[in-house]
C-alpha cells in the first residue's frame, strides 16, 4: 500500500495529489481517522479452532468477496486516463461494491457498463448528494435505477462543501478543461450538452431523505452518520445502511475519527441495519478492528486513489486484493472464521490495562 501511495504521489500532478490527499481545515479529522486506528490493538483468541478465515460477506442482498468497498470519491480521470472505468472493473474482479460517485468524471451508465462486462452480478451503489430542486435529484436517481445500480447512497455530511486550505492555496476550484463531472450533464435547467455545478444545501431535512425514497424502490444508504440519535433515526426510518463516516476528513475538521464514532453508532443500531465505515481505513488490521467494533462492512477511499494513480485498474486490483488477504490473514490470527467470531471486548487501546477480573 505505501508503495502504490508513494508511486502514485511521484506521479501526480502536485495540485491533484493535493485535491485527493487533502482534508480540512487543520487536518486534524485526517489525521485522527488513521492515528485512531494506530491507538487501537487487537486481543487475539487462542485455540479457537476456526479454521480457514472467510471474507465473505452479504450486504443488502448481495454477496460480496471481501468487506472492502470501494467509497465514492470525485474525478478519477485526474488519477488515470481509465478513470472511474479502471476503478469499476478493479472492484467488480475483486467481488466488491463500487460506490460510483455522483462527482465522476465518466457517467454512471457506463461505469456500470464497465463493471458488468467483467462480472455481470457486479454491484454498484450511486452516491449523491441532494439537489435544492427536486427534478434534478429525480433526474440523477432515474439514471441510476436505468444504468443498474442497486442502492443509491446520500451523503449527508455536506450542508456545505468543506474548506480544503490545500486547494485554495493552489488555485483548483474547477476541474480542468476536457474534464466534466458527467453526472451532472444535460439535467433540469441545463443548457443542451452543458453541465450543472453540484450543489450542497443546509436546508435539507429528514423529510427531503423521505422524499428521495419515494421516487425509487432502491434500498438508500445515508453516509456520513456520526452521532448515535442519527444512526438510530435512521434505522427507524428504513433506511437500509448507514456509514459512520466523517468524508475522511474533508468537512468537519473537530469530527471524531470515525473508528472512535463507530460503537456507539452500533449500539444505536442495534443489529437493525448493516453499520459500513470508512476513513483512514489502510491495513488488514484496520478492518478487522472495525468489524469487531460492529461494522459490516469498510470502504476505502485514498487507498483506491493511490492504485488507481499508480497503476490504473491493476492498482486498483492490487489494493482491493491486498486488504482481502490481509483481513484474512489477521482474521485467522485472532482466532476468528468470519466477522461473527470477533467481539468487541478483542479491540483495545494501546498501553497497560487493569487487570480484568476473569
Ligand atoms: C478526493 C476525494 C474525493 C471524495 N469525493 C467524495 C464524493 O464525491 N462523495 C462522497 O460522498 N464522498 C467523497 N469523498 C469521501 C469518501 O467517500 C470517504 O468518505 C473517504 O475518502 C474515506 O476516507 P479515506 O480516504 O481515509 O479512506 C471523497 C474523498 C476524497 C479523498
Ligand atoms: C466534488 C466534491 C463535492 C467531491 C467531494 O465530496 C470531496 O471532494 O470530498
Amino acid at each position: 500500500m505505501r508503495e502504490l501511495r508513494d508511486k502514485a504521489r511521484s506521479l501526480l500532478d502536485p495540485v491533484i495529489r493535493d485535491f485527493y490527499e487533502g482534508g480540512a481545515d487543520s487536518e486534524t479529522a485526517l489525521a485522527e481517522n488513521e492515528r485512531a486506528f494506530a491507538r487501537l490493538a487487537l486481543l487475539p483468541r487462542i485455540l479457537a479452532g476456526a479454521g480457514q478465515a472467510s471474507t465473505a460477506v452479504r450486504l443488502l442482498g448481495a454477496d460480496l468477496d471481501t468487506p472492502v468497498l470501494v467509497a465514492p470519491t470525485a474525478f478519477h480521470r485526474l488519477a488515470h486516463p481509465d478513470g472511474e472505468v479502471a476503478t469499476a472493473r478493479a472492484a467488480a474482479a475483486a467481488g466488491t461494491v463500487l460506490i460510483a460517485s455522483m462527482a465522476a468524471t465518466t457517467a454512471v451508465a457506463e461505469v456500470t457498463a464497465a463493471a458488468r462486462d467483467v462480472r455481470p452480478d457486479a454491484q454498484v451503489w450511486f452516491q449523491l448528494y441532494l439537489q435544492p430542486e427536486p427534478e434534478v435529484t429525480a433526474e440523477l436517481v432515474r439514471r441510476a435505477e436505468a444504468a443498474g445500480c442497486t442502492a443509491l447512497v446520500v451523503t449527508a455530511d455536506s450542508p456545505v462543501f468543506g474548506r480544503h486550505g490545500r486547494d485554495e492555496r493552489n488555485g483548483f476550484h474547477d476541474l480542468p478543461p476536457g474534464y466534466a463531472a458527467e453526472n451532472m450533464r444535460d439535467l433540469p435547467g441545463t443548457p443542451p450538452g452543458g453541465t450543472r455545478p453540484i450543489a450542497m444545501s443546509p436546508a435539507l431535512s429528514w423529510a427531503d431523505l423521505r422524499r428521495l425514497r419515494e421516487l425509487t424502490r432502491l434500498p438508500v444508504v445515508l453516509k456520513g452518520v456520526l452521532h448515535p440519535a442519527d444512526a438510530a433515526r435512521a434505522a427507524d426510518e428504513g433506511l437500509a445502511a448507514v456509514v459512520v463516516s466523517n468524508h475522511g476528513g474533508r468537512q468537519l475538521d473537530a469530527a471524531p475519527a470515525t473508528v472512535e464514532a463507530l460503537p456507539a453508532v452500533v449500539a444505536a443500531i442495534a443489529g437493525r441495519i448493516p453499520v459500513l465505515l470508512d476513513g483512514g481505513v489502510r491495513t488488514g488490521s484496520d478492518v478487522v478492528t472495525a468489524l469487531a467494533l460492529g461494522a459490516t462492512a469498510v470502504a476505502v477511499g485514498r487507498p483506491v486513489l493511490w492504485g488507481l494513480a499508480a497503476e490504473g485498474e491493476d492498482g486498483v486490483a492490487r489494493v482491493l486484493r491486498t486488504l482481502r488477504e490481509q483481513t484474512a490473514h489477521v482474521l485467522t490470527l485472532c482466532g476468528a472464521r468470519d466477522r461473527a467470531d470477533l467481539a468487541p471486548d478483542q479491540v483495545v487501546a494501546r498501553g497497560i490495562r487493569e487487570v480484568p477480573a476473569c
